[in-house]
C-alpha cells in the first residue's frame, strides 16, 4: 500500500492534476512543504552571498582588485544638471544630489538678498529659515515665562553669541557704506572737474567690479555724472550631424507697430537718460540703396541708419577683468563706441528720428525692479550688442541682432524676455489659463539647455521661480510635459516642441516674444517647417514680438525671416550689409592643406601632442576637434584614445544622458579634448577652449564661423586649426575672404584652389546639406567602418 501510494505520489509531480485527484490534500501538503524548503533555501543563499564587486583582473599576478565606484561629481554641475534625475540613480547619490541642490538653491537665495539690499541700500539682514524661527519662538516663549534671571547658561550663551555677531555685521556695513560714499564722493567730483559745461544727461554708472561672480555680490556705487550733448562728429543627409531636429516630425505687415504691439513702455527720454545714452547720427540714410538686404520687406520704407564707420574693433564682452575701459558716457563717446565696434543700426520705423538709443551700463538697464540685474553683476559692461538692442527690445520691436560668436547675444534677448514677462498684468501670467507668453527656439538640445540656463538665472532674480522650462528630444517626454503646465517660458529644440504642440501639451497661442536663436540655421530648409509649424501657432505678427539672433546672416534667409516679422529693426556688429562674412578677430585662424586626407590622423594627434605640451599647463587646456560625420567623430575619438588622449565625444548616434554627461565631463575639464560633430558647432558656451580643430570642413562656410567661434569667446583670444583637402574645393573662395576679413595669412596652397564663392543649395536641406556627388569615390577616407 505504501509503495503504491509512493508511486501515485511521484506521478503527481510529473502528471496533470487530474490523475491524482484522489490524493489531492496530501499532495497539496507536500507541493506546499517542498516549496517553503526551496524558497528557504533561496533565502539562505541570498543572505551568505557577498554582494558582486566589479574588480579588474591583472593575469600576472593572478589577482583581482576592487574597480573604484565614480561618484558623480556633484559640486561641479550646474544647479539645471542637479535638478535632473539621471536614470538608474542609486539610492545615495540621489540624496546627495539633493543635498548639494538645496545648498545652491540657498546660496542662490542669500546672493540675491544681498544684491537686493545693496542696490536698495540697507542692511543684509538674513531672513531666517522656518527651522530657526521655530528655534528663536520658543526661546522667546522660555524667555517670556521664566523671565531673563531664570535662564539657562546655553541660552545665555546663545543670546550673547547672537548680540556679538549682530554688532559685527553692523560694523562691516557701516564701513562698507562708508567707503562707497567716499567713492561716489571723489567720482562726483571728478566728474564736475572733467567734462564740460552744459549740462543735459545723466548718466548713472556702476563702478567697476573687479573679478566679481555670483559669489561676491556686486559693490555698487551710483554716480552721478554731467555730461554735454554735444552734436557728436560721427555718431542629415547620410550620417552628416548637424542638429536636433529631434522627434517626428505671419505675414509681411505694414501696419504701424506702435499701434499694435502691447509694447513695454520703454525708458523715459527727458533728455536725460533714465538708462539710455542717445546718440545723433552725422549722416542719415532714407535707404532704398540697401539692395544688398533687398529681401527684407522694409528695403523700400524709408529707413534711419545710424552708423559708425568700419573698424576691426572688437565686439566682445567687457569682462570683470578684461581689457576695455569703462563704458562710455558721452555722446562723443558714444559715437566712438560705436565706431570701435562697427555699431550699425537700422530703424525702418523711425523715418525721421536721427537718434539711436544706447544702454552702455547695467545701471541704466530699465528694470521693473533693480534686483532683476543680479544676474549681471558678474560683468561689467554691456557687450555692443546689448547695449544697442536692449533699448528696442525693451520698447517691443522686432529685431535682427547680427553680432559675432560669443559676444553675449544669449542675455541680448533674454533679459527683455524676462522684463516683458514682469511686465505683463499678473492676471496674465498664469500658465494654466494663457500658457507659456515667451518662446525661445535653438536648433541644438545642447544648446537650448545652456540658453535655458541663463534664461533661469533671469527668471529667478526676477522672482519667478519655475517659470522656465527646457524642451528637446532624446530624453523623456513625460517630465516635460509636466513641466509645460506651469512654464512661461519655453527654450525648446523644433521637433519636440511640435510633438508637444500636436498633442495640445503646449499652447503658445499667446506668446507675445518669441525668439529663433541661431536664426540663418532655423530659417534654413531644414527648420524651415517646424519653425512656420511653431510660429503659427503663436499670435499673428504684429502682436508677436519675433527677434531672430545669429552671428551669420546668409542671403539666403533674409526673405523668409522679412515674412515672420513686421519692420524689424536690424542691428550689425561688425557684420557688413552684403551678408560676407566676418569671424571674430580674436581668434588666430590657420589652414593646413593637406595632400592626402589619410595623414589627417596622425597630424591631429601632432597637433593636439604640441599643444599640450606648449606650457605646464596646457596640458588641460580644452580642445575642441570637428568632425563632419558621426561615424568619423567615433573613429577620431577612438583614435586620440588609443594614442592616450583624454577625450570625450558628442554626436547624433550617441543617447542624450551619454552627451550630456560627456559635455559636463569637457566643460569641468576633467576631458579636456572633445571630438564633435556639428551638434557642438553653434552656441556652445564652453570657457577656457583654446584650441578647435576642424579636421573634416562644415557643409557651410557659416557653420565654419560657427566652429570656430567656440574659442576666444566673451573677449578671450583662441586659436583654431583646419585641414582642408581636394574635397572641400568648394569652399575655399569663401574660406579665403572670411580669412581675408580677419586679416588672417591666407596659405599659398589654398589660393590654388581658387577664390570663386561657391553656393549650393539642397532642395531639402538648403544650404546647410554638402553634395557630396561630385566628391571623389571615398577610396582615400572611409568613415564607414
Ligand atoms: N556683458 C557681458 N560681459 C561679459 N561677459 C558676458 C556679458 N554678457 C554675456 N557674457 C558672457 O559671454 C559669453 C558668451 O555669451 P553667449 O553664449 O550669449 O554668446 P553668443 O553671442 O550667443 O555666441 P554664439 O554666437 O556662439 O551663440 C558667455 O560666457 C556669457 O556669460
Amino acid at each position: 500500500m505504501s509503495k503504491k501510494r509512493k508511486a501515485s505520489e511521484a506521478e503527481t509531480d510529473e502528471y496533470p492534476t487530474f490523475i491524482s485527484q484522489a490524493n489531492a490534500p496530501e499532495e497539496d501538503e507536500r507541493t506546499e512543504r517542498k516549496k517553503e524548503s526551496k524558497s528557504k533555501k533561496k533565502r539562505d543563499t541570498k543572505k551568505s552571498a557577498k554582494p558582486w564587486i566589479p574588480t579588474n583582473y591583472d593575469p600576472e599576478t593572478k589577482t583581482h582588485t576592487e574597480i573604484p565606484k565614480e561618484k558623480p561629481d556633484f559640486e561641479n554641475m550646474t544647479i539645471y544638471e542637479l535638478k535632473r534625475r539621471p536614470d538608474g540613480e542609486k539610492k545615495g547619490d540621489k540624496f546627495a544630489r539633493q543635498a548639494e541642490l538645496r545648498k545652491r538653491k540657498k546660496e542662490e537665495k542669500v546672493k540675491l538678498e544681498k544684491f537686493k539690499a545693496d542696490v536698495e541700500g540697507r542692511e543684509y539682514v538674513p531672513t531666517e529659515s522656518k527651522k530657526e524661527k521655530k528655534k528663536a519662538a520658543k526661546l522667546a516663549k522660555k524667555l517670556a515665562k521664566k523671565g531673563q534671571p531664570g535662564l539657562s547658561q546655553d541660552e545665555k550663551r546663545v543670546l550673547a553669541e547672537e548680540r556679538k555677531e549682530k554688532k559685527k555685521k553692523a560694523r562691516k556695513e557701516a564701513k562698507k557704506a562708508e567707503k562707497a560714499k567716499a567713492k561716489a564722493e571723489a567720482a562726483a567730483a571728478a566728474a564736475a572737474d572733467g567734462e564740460g559745461t552744459t549740462t543735459k544727461v545723466t548718466i548713472t554708472k556702476v563702478e567697476e567690479i573687479k573679478e566679481v561672480t555670483m559669489e561676491d555680490m556686486v559693490e555698487r556705487t551710483e554716480t552721478i555724472k554731467e555730461v554735454v550733448t554735444a552734436e557728436p562728429a560721427v555718431e542629415d543627409k547620410m550620417d552628416v550631424d548637424s542638429d536636433d531636429s529631434d522627434s517626428s516630425s505671419d505675414s509681411s505687415d505694414s501696419e504701424s507697430e506702435e499701434e499694435a504691439k502691447p509694447a513695454p513702455k520703454p525708458a523715459k527720454s527727458n533728455g536725460v537718460s533714465n538708462g539710455k545714452a542717445k546718440a545723433k547720427p552725422q549722416e542719415s540714410d532714407s535707404d532704398s540703396s540697401d539692395s544688398s538686404d533687398s529681401s527684407d520687406s522694409e528695403s523700400e520704407e524709408e529707413t534711419t541708419e545710424v552708423e559708425a564707420p568700419k573698424s576691426n574693433g572688437s565686439t566682445a564682452p567687457t569682462t570683470a577683468n578684461g581689457t576695455e575701459s569703462p563704458a562710455p558716457a558721452d555722446s562723443t563717446t558714444i559715437s566712438s563706441y560705436m565706431t570701435t565696434h562697427s555699431i550699425k543700426i537700422t530703424d525702418p520705423s523711425k523715418p525721421n528720428s536721427l537718434s539711436c538709443d544706447l544702454i552702455l551700463n547695467f545701471s541704466d538697464l530699465p528694470a521693473v525692479d533693480k534686483s532683476h540685474l543680479a544676474p549681471f553683476s558678474a560683468y561689467k559692461s554691456p557687450t555692443p550688442i546689448q547695449a544697442a538692442s536692449w533699448s528696442y527690445l525693451l520698447a517691443g520691436k522686432d529685431l535682427i541682432g547680427v553680432a559675432e560668436t560669443g559676444s553675449g547675444k544669449t542675455m541680448a534677448f533674454a533679459y527683455p524676455a524676462v522684463q516683458y514677462l514682469c511686465k505683463l498684468p499678473k492676471s496674465d501670467r498664469n500658465p494654466k489659463k494663457s500658457g507659456a507668453r515667451v518662446v525661445v527656439v535653438s536648433p541644438t538640445r545642447e544648446l537650448a539647455m545652456q540658453i535655458f540656463e541663463q534664461v533661469e538665472k533671469l527668471t529667478i532674480a526676477a522672482g519667478l521661480k519655475d517659470a522656465a522650462t527646457c524642451i528637446y528630444g532624446g530624453v523623456p517626454k513625460d517630465p516635460q510635459r509636466e513641466s509645460l503646465k506651469k512654464a512661461l517660458v519655453i527654450v525648446a529644440t523644433p521637433g519636440r516642441l511640435n510633438d508637444f504642440l500636436e498633442e495640445g501639451a503646449a499652447n503658445i497661442s499667446q506668446a507675445g516674444y518669441v525668439v529663433l536663436d541661431e536664426a540663418d540655421r532655423m530659417l534654413d530648409k531644414g527648420f524651415e517647417d517646424a519653425i512656420k509649424t511653431i510660429l503659427g501657432a503663436t499670435p499673428a505678427t504684429p502682436k508677436r514680438q519675433t527677434l531672430m539672433f545669429t552671428a551669420t546672416w546668409p542671403q539666403s534667409v533674409r526673405q523668409l525671416a522679412s515674412t515672420f516679422m513686421t519692420k524689424p529693426v536690424r542691428i550689425g556688429i561688425n557684420s557688413p550689409d552684403d551678408g560676407d562674412l566676418r569671424a571674430n578677430t580674436r581668434i588666430s585662424q590657420s589652414v593646413e592643406v593637406l595632400a592626402d586626407g589619410r595623414i589627417k590622423e596622425p597630424r591631429l594627434l601632432n597637433i593636439i601632442n604640441a599643444h599640450q605640451r606648449s606650457s605646464p599647463g596646457a596640458k588641460n587646456d580644452r580642445i575642441l576637434v570637428f568632425a563632419l560625420y558621426k561615424k568619423e567623430a567615433a573613429r577620431l575619438e577612438n583614435f586620440l584614445r588609443a594614442k592616450g588622449i583624454k577625450v570625450g565625444g558628442i554626436h547624433g548616434d550617441l543617447n542624450q544622458t551619454t552627451r550630456t554627461n560627456t559635455l559636463a565631463e569637457f566643460k569641468a575639464g576633467r576631458t579636456p579634448v572633445l571630438v564633435a560633430t556639428d551638434v557642438a558647432a553653434r552656441g556652445l558656451d564652453i570657457p577656457n577652449v583654446k584650441l578647435v580643430i576642424n579636421v573634416t570642413f562644415p557643409l557651410t562656410i557659416e557653420d565654419y564661423v560657427h566652429r570656430i567661434g567656440r574659442t576666444g569667446r566673451a573677449g578671450e583670444l583662441g586659436k583654431a586649426v583646419t585641414f582642408f583637402t581636394d574635397h572641400d574645393k568648394a569652399h575655399s573662395g569663401s574660406l579665403i575672404n572670411v580669412l581675408k576679413a580677419a586679416n588672417q595669412p591666407v596659405p599659398d596652397d589654398l589660393m590654388k584652389f581658387g577664390t570663386t564663392v561657391k553656393k549650393k543649395e539642397h532642395a531639402s536641406y538648403g544650404a546647410f546639406y554638402r553634395d557630396t556627388s561630385d566628391a571623389k569615390a571615398a577610396t582615400k577616407i572611409k568613415f564607414d567602418d
